[in-house]
């Protein structure tokens, strides 16, 4: 068997370990990658990309049938599934050389493609090979949980990982879950016009700040999606095309179930004990990602147990590339990193939500808002659903709750004020066009210094007196 001496060795080639991978490459470290699966990982192939297509036809469905109040006829779209699905693989197709084989070739990366496993601290095996580094990175992943529901195994039932091969519209998709994967994909086939039951064991968007989720929700419900919340999944029957789950005391029966209840961290390949690796949900590491038990290896993205989102995996992928090639003290924060939830509308949260906020800070929190429907161009575009909710304390944001048309896009304007540790009036004091929905953002920041300024009787009292100096 070859040995391979390297700088780096890193395992999986989804978002975090082409992040890493690219970055030591083309600075200099000798890089091996290796991966079992498709390059690009869950989102390119089975996560971010194939469901943000299927719900950007959605989207051109939905928009055909709600022209109504511009004066514009409302039709029943003609939905050719199949269709929409070719152009969610076109999406994935497009995408994929910027995550190849041959691109990171071209970087210099040694890329090996097989399943990696440790035999001792300091080597893997994979390809036939022995990988002796300096650093290993353990960027693996999730996959969907199956949970233990009786009957599970013995009908067919959907994934993220098969969704997007389905070909056939489903005549009534049963989902359980309502997380983001639930309600997106729920919401997505509702406007391509499947009937959809979302089971929810608990809250439905439960993780979120429970007012935001409540417009989500709304909107789902009015575009007929049905959501039982409090309805754990304990039985599943039936047959392809014929479906029977029961949850919650009730049976509800469709054609095809989407099982989206959360995620398993992939680490049962890895042989973990050998390298004395300890895990729990993911990989135990501390604030700079390191393992807490070997000290070469590092874990990120969905592999280092916090939150899952590939801007949390590429930035993690950063702070490690900082820490492996100059040794810098690199801590991976969370207090600056965004999620949005890609319903419509959308929902974005950035920092701890109001009420997370209001553990940590108690009365020193103040929270000020603004509402879609205050804002000149959601007005005119007709979409008013929604609002922004700013968490402040000492005069800086430290948290915000979006809900609204595009709110995955305004979010960035948080996320820089956030992470710069800019003060609410770097938001107030910015010139932004008009009309846009970012004035949103901009209102919600003015109303923290409006009750300042103008209900303040010195305030106005002074206000009087310079006037009556001033020529
Ligand atoms: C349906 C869905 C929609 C999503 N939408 C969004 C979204 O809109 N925005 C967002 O930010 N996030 C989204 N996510 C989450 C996002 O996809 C993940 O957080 C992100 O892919 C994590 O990146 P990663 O590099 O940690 O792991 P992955 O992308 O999962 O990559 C891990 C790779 O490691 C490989 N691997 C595993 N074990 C081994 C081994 N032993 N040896 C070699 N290779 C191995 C796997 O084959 C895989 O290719 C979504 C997820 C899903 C499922
Ligand atoms: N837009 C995005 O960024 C995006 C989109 C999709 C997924 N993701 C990532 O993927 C992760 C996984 O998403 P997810 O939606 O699968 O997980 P999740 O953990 O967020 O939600 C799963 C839901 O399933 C419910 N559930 C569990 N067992 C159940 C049962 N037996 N019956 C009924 N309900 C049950 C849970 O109560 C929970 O609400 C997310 O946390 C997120 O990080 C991100």
């Amino acid at each position: 068997m070859d040995l391979i001496e390297t700088d780096v060795c890193v395992i999986g080639a989804g978002s975090g370990g082409l992040s890493v991978a690219a970055g030591t490459a083309q600075m200099g470290a000798k890089t091996v990658l290796i991966e079992g699966g498709e390059m690009g990982g869950d989102c390119l192939n089975y996560g971010c990309v194939p469901s943000k297509a299927l719900i950007a036809a959605a989207e051109h469905a939905h928009a055909l049938r709600s022209g109504g109040p511009y004066g514009v006829a409302p039709v029943e779209p003609q939905i050719d599934y199949a269709a929409a699905m070719d152009h969610v693989q076109a999406a994935i197709r497009t995408i994929a050389p910027v995550d190849s084989q041959e691109r990171f070739e071209g970087l210099g990366v040694r890329v090996i493609r097989d399943w990696a496993r440790f035999t001792s601290p300091e080597e893997v095996e994979a390809g036939g090979a022995r990988i002796r580094a300096r650093r290993f990175v353990i960027a693996t992943g999730s996959s969907p949980m199956v949970p233990p529901i009786d009957g599970l195994g013995d009908v067919p039932y959907l994934t993220n990982e098969t969704l997007f091969e389905n070909r056939e519209r489903p005549r009534h998709l049963i989902v359980i879950g309502g997380g983001p994967i639930g309600c997106e994909m729920a919401q997505a086939h509702r406007r391509l016009g499947c009937e959809v039951t979302v089971i929810e064991g608990g809250a439905a968007l439960g993780k979120e700040d429970a007012e935001a989720a409540q417009v989500v929700l709304a909107r789902m419900r009015a575009e007929g999606v049905k959501v039982f919340s409090d309805a754990q999944a304990e039985k599943v029957e039936g047959r392809a095309g014929d479906i029977a789950v029961t949850a919650g005391g009730q049976t509800h029966q469709g054609s095809h179930l989407l099982v989206a209840v959360g995620r398993r961290i992939n680490l049962d390949r890895l042989n973990l004990d050998a390298a004395n690796v300890a895990h729990d949900r993911g990989i135990t590491v501390d604030d700079r990602l390191r393992s807490t038990t070997n000290s070469r290896v590092y874990a990120v993205g969905d592999a280092a147990g916090g939150m899952q989102f590939t801007h949390l995996a590429g930035y993690h992928g950063g702070q490690v590339v900082r820490s492996i090639m100059f040794g810098l003290r690199a801590t991976a924060e969370t207090r600056h990193i965004p999620r949005v939830t890609y319903t419509a509308p959308e929902l974005a949260q950035i920092g701890p939500t109001e009420a997370e906020a209001r553990q940590v800070h108690g009365d020193k929190l103040e929270v000020v808002r603004a509402a879609f429907d205050e804002n000149d161009r959601a007005i005119a575009a007709g979409e008013t659903e929604g609002f922004v909710k700013v968490m402040v304390v000492d005069g800086y944001p430290i948290g915000v709750t979006m809900v609204g048309a595009q709110a995955g896009e305004l979010i960035g304007l948080w996320s820089l004020a956030i992470s710069q540790k800019l003060k609410l009036q770097a938001i107030s004091g910015t010139v932004l066009p008009y009309p846009t929905l970012n004035e949103v953002s901009k209102k919600a920041a003015g109303a923290y210094f409006s009750k300042r300024l103008f209900d303040n009787p010195w305030v106005k009292r002074a206000g009087g007196l310079v006037q009556r100096v001033l020529p």
